[in-house]
């Protein structure tokens, strides 16, 4: 058993490559990753992306969601910047996901770290009633791990999910699945539109491995010391697994 820390991404979620820049060099020793997703990529470009990989381990959060050919291949092209976690939705089901973790394995042959596969589950601005609208008459937490549970099957590393299923999900896949959890709120915090979200403190003790935090640190006055604070609420809770 070893003493388990949750680590710290931090959203840079901005149309701007010096703002981004200026986020990466303020955050640098205060957070674990940073995530560049689907705003700053389509407005500054893989080259802009390439950039800020070379400052700091990157999670590119893209969400491919297409036939599995479409993904894989799309996975492919993306395999030049080598970040530590990509995503795709696990909504693409299993062929999509057999397929992109296949492409991952061939692009890294014998090569020490390839990028992990993380499937997206249900976003975490989505409640039952906002899965009611889509034709899911489900709980979140019963659709989490039913798809989780296809998705690391089909060959995902991990997933994206809320907090309130990390228990559920570990207690049906074990501790392997890398967890990565968006929806995060220090206490006293805009909710913004995320609807299933906890605190730092509170998804480290229910066994998160990385969280994803976005704009109570970005539009935080001073955001190296909102990532600061983060930090030692995630430093406080100590697990053993
Ligand atoms: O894949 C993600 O990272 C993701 C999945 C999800 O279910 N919910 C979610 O919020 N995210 C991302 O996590 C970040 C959360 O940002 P904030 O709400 O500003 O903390 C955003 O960049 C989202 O794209």
């Amino acid at each position: 058993m070893s003493v388990h820390h949750t680590r710290l991404i931090a959203a840079l979620d901005t149309p701007s490559y010096e703002q981004a820049l200026t986020w990466a060099t303020e955050l640098e020793s205060k957070v674990d990753a940073i995530k560049l997703g689907l705003e700053f990529t389509y407005a500054c470009g893989l080259d802009a992306v390439r950039n800020l990989a070379a400052k700091q381990e990157l999670f590119l959060d893209l969400k491919l969601h297409d036939i599995p050919n479409t993904v894989a291949s799309g996975l492919k092209a993306l395999t030049p910047i080598h970040p530590s976690l990509m995503t795709i939705h696990a909504l693409g089901g299993p062929e999509m996901i057999a397929r992109s973790r296949a492409v991952l394995e061939e692009a890294f042959e014998g090569k020490t770290a390839r990028p992990r596969l993380l499937a997206v589950t249900v976003l975490t601005s989505m409640n039952e009633e906002s899965l009611s609208a889509i034709g899911i008459n489900a709980t979140p937490l019963e659709e989490v791990v039913r798809l989780g549970k296809m998705a690391i099957k089909a060959g995902a590393d991990g997933l994206v999910c809320s907090a309130h299923e990390i228990t559920a999900l570990r207690d049906a896949l074990g501790d392997g699945p890398e967890l990565v959890v968006p929806g995060i709120r220090p206490a006293g915090s805009s909710t913004d539109d995320q609807k299933r979200i906890m605190t730092p403190a509170q998804a480290a003790q229910a066994g998160a491995d990385w969280i994803v935090v976005g704009r109570p640190i970005t539009r935080a006055e001073n955001p190296a010391a909102a990532a600061q604070a983060i930090q030692d609420e995630l430093q406080a809770v100590t697990r053993c697994r």
